[in-house]
């Protein structure tokens, strides 16, 4: 099934839209399941995205108590940092979500530096796989085609300039990873070079995957990812819901387009 692109205005268009569509959907899977699972992007995309999500007058549509969080990936350095995707979506308000029903419990953050695992980023990527098992075991709500994670509704990714998402960037050996859901990166070309990454059989097991993206510099990336590019050059263009693929662009991002 090809991807759907959908461009708005700008970037605050954007994300608003992208929230209202979060909620009708998580809406809609609760009607059917009760329990849903999303996965949040990071990057300035996906902190718009918090932000709008939190103030929509719509947000309390959602049985928030019922819905689980995750990250698709994170920057491996201490809890508190500012870099990690995790503290940004807290600052950008996902902590006053408490108050609409959002579980603490529910809000699965990958593993930090001054977790357990320490250095070792390979037994920290071990540690998410296992939650998102243990998880998806606990659950009526099991991923498909036996891959080790809950039944993902909606996957978000931000892209980069290169066509990165999550932390799955060019030319890297993390793109072929099928025997794991969670790997490490230890040489990122963005700062910080340690991140976790889901993989791509990962990502792809998502009944939906939104594709966000904002930005002139973007512009190439996008077309090259929705022009059938391979995927070891740009990872967006191996990214694929089951049932629906959206690249949500603004009009600038969307330059390049035929
Ligand atoms: O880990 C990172 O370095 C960023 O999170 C990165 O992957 C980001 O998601 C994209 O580059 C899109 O970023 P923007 O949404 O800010 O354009």
């Amino acid at each position: 099934m090809s991807a759907q692109v959908i461009v708005h205005r700008d970037k605050t268009t954007l994300a608003a839209a992208v929230a209202a569509r979060l909620v009708t959907t998580i809406t809609d899977v609760q009607a059917e399941h009760g329990e849903a699972h999303v996965v949040l992007t990071g990057g300035s995309m996906g902190n718009a995205l918090v932000e709008a999500l939190v103030d929509s007058p719509a947000a309390p549509a959602v049985a928030w108590e019922l819905v689980h969080l995750w990250w698709g990936d994170e920057r491996y350095v201490e809890r508190e940092s500012a870099d990690r995707n995790a503290t940004q979506a807290r600052e950008a308000g996902l902590g006053r979500m408490a108050a609409l029903g959002l579980d603490p419990a529910n809000v699965h953050e990958l593993p930090a530096t001054d977790d357990a695992e320490g250095d070792d980023i390979a037994a920290a990527a071990e540690r998410y796989a296992a939650e998102l098992a243990r998880v998806a075991a606990g659950s009526a709500r099991r991923g498909p085609h036996g891959v080790d994670v809950p039944a993902f509704d909606v996957v978000m990714l931000g892209v980069g300039p290169d066509a990165h998402v999550a932390s799955l960037f060019p030319g890297k050996a993390t793109l072929d990873v099928t025997d794991r859901t969670v790997v490490p990166e230890t040489d990122s070309p963005k700062p910080p070079p340690a991140r976790l990454s889901l993989t791509m059989p990962a990502l792809c097991t998502a009944d939906e995957v939104w594709l966000l993206v904002a930005g002139e510099d973007k512009a190439e990336a996008v077309a090259a990812a929705t022009g059938g590019a391979d995927v070891h050059e740009a990872p967006a263009a191996g990214v694929r819901g089951r049932r629906r693929t959206l690249w949500l662009v603004d009009e600038a991002a969307a330059g390049d387009l035929p």
